[in-house]
């Protein structure tokens, strides 16, 4: 393990005293999180960012929150280095459900997003390129139900690329998928990194050992006691819930998951879990 320091620049997307509830059910409470651009000497990689937390405990609501979707009980999301408050489109969300449309072929799904951010010509080439990018253009015919489910992710994430700007959030990327294609999608993510330094992908999701491998940083969504020991009603992400992954060495690289810090980091995310 190596541990670095890096440069942190503009703020990317900020998480500003989020709070929502529904009828009463206060499901996040007063989260706040800011993902800055960072430079690393001798690396031009995007980031990898991580949001962790169990199953019903708020992430899907807190991925459409950031997205701009649903608005807050209270808080703001803010976007790029203008920081303007999040608009549907700002972030491109690929949701547990894949947005693709049935009835269209995959080529005509991701022109349809292309075309979006480009002129017919070049929407054309943008669609080709991400097509072999991804390994798909075999299947450019095929439509969505045609497709597996790596290949459904793998072009959902294309689409997302393809009409929003840098910023990219997957809701539950590896939820339903076998081994193989977790793996698959994982060398996505990384390539979707490297395809330009300004990439950034925001993963949610309760696969801890697959986003901490991934993840730059890692925010931890979990409750908290009041003085009483009592839990207080709303996830939220306690300050020495957020980690600076990559400062500690354990930004992704080939085999991280077997280096012994990288067992010893995931055995004591899963005591704090337990513990929350
Ligand atoms: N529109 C809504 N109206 C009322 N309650 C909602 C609504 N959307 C979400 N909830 C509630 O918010 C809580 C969190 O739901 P959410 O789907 O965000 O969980 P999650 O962490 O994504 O779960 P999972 O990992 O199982 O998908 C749940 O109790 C859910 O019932």
């Amino acid at each position: 393990m190596t541990a670095h320091t890096y440069d942190y620049k503009d703020p990317i997307l900020t998480l500003s005293g989020i709070s929502m509830a529904f009828e009463g059910e206060v499901v996040l409470r007063d989260i706040s999180a800011q993902i800055l651009d960072v430079t690393r000497p001798g690396m031009s990689q995007g980031q990898v960012l991580g949001f962790y937390g169990r199953s019903g405990i708020g992430k899907s609501v807190l991925c459409r929150i950031m997205a701009g979707l649903i608005a807050p009980s209270a808080g703001t999301v803010a976007v790029g280095p203008a920081q303007q408050a999040v608009l549907p489109g700002m972030v491109g969300f690929v949701q547990q459900r894949y947005p693709l449309f049935n009835h269209r072929t995959l080529y005509d799904n991701l022109l349809l997003a292309a075309a979006r951010k480009h002129a017919p010509a070049a929407a054309r080439q943008h669609v080709d390129a991400y097509l072999e990018r991804f390994c798909l253009a075999p299947h450019r015919r095929k439509y969505p139900a045609q497709l597996s489910g790596g290949q459904r992710q793998r072009a959902a994430i294309a689409q997302q690329l393809l009409c929003s700007e840098h910023l990219i959030l997957l809701d539950e990327p590896f939820s339903g998928l076998d081994v193989a294609m977790i793996d698959e999608v994982k060398k996505i993510i990384i390539e979707v990194t490297t395809m330009d330094e300004l990439n950034t992908v925001i993963i949610v999701s309760h696969d801890i050992v697959t986003t901490t491998a991934l993840a730059d940083r890692l925010w931890l969504l979990g409750y908290e006691r009041d003085a009483a020991g009592a839990l207080v009603p709303g996830a939220t992400i306690s300050p020495q819930h957020q980690y600076n992954l990559a400062e500690m060495g354990l930004a992704w690289h080939e085999n991280v998951e077997a280096e012994p810090v990288f067992g010893q980091f995931v055995e004591h995310i899963k005591n704090e879990i337990r513990g929350s």
